[in-house]
């Protein structure tokens, strides 16, 4: 069985839509899949500030939050982050900034990793916040997996980041292309598939 992990963080559900897309398919090739959001950092006077940032965080209550074990267990690990100023989110940096004690222990060393993201508009930082995201797996001797224009789902009219699944949300709250949803789904199928093969491939 292969281990998958999809961690992610949204304030305003569009990652959540995406990360729940990823974990599906995950599931449908085969994979024992953990969903996990990451903790939330804002004060909450500021996620009550925003109806919708509140309204997601209380369906989203029963997540359970990710935490390092989570990434030791996984063979495959698919993050999720919105753009923030054109980097990931400080609630999953936070996160990955908990892993240096698995990290010195090498227990993140051929993890196989690919990242997803949501922008308010096309233009607005999805490579530079997965390319921020992929330093850190750099870092853990991670087998970075992008989706690259290795099937014809990326060639869709709202899809075409090789870095990895992007959707551009206009800042509505949960309004993912399906074309996007379909994206992560690759995304997830081929990170399964790959860490599949490189579990069978080294335990050989
Ligand atoms: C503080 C902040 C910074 C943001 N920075 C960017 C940005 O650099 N580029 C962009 O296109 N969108 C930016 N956005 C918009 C979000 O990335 C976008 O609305 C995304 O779809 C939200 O995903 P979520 O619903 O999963 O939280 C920003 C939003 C916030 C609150």
């Amino acid at each position: 069985m292969t281990n998958v992990a999809v961690i992610y963080y949204s304030s305003t559900g569009n990652i959540h839509k995406m990360a729940e897309a990823a974990a599906a398919e995950a599931e449908k090739s085969g994979a024992d899949v953990r969903l996990r959001k990451v903790a939330e950092l804002a004060p909450r006077a500021a996620v009550e500030s925003n109806p919708a940032w509140a309204a997601h965080a209380e369906a989203t209550e029963d997540v359970p939050e990710a935490t390092p074990d989570d990434l030791v267990w996984a063979d495959a690990v698919l993050f999720g982050t919105p753009t923030r100023f054109g980097l990931p989110a400080a609630q999953l940096k936070q996160f990955l900034d908990t892993t240096g004690g698995i990290w010195a222990q090498g227990k993140l060393a051929d993890k196989v990793v690919s990242s997803f993201t949501s922008t308010n508009n096309v233009h607005g930082g999805q490579e530079s916040t997965i390319l921020a995201l992929n330093n850190t797996f750099y870092h853990w001797g991670a087998i970075i997996v992008p989706p690259g224009f290795t099937d014809p789902v990326q060639f869709e009219k709202a899809n075409g980041n090789p870095y990895g699944a992007s959707s551009v949300t206009h800042n509505e709250p949960g309004n993912v292309h399906p074309d996007n949803l379909a994206a992560v789904a690759y995304q997830a199928r081929r990170a399964t598939e790959i860490a599949t093969a490189l579990k069978a491939g080294l335990s050989a």
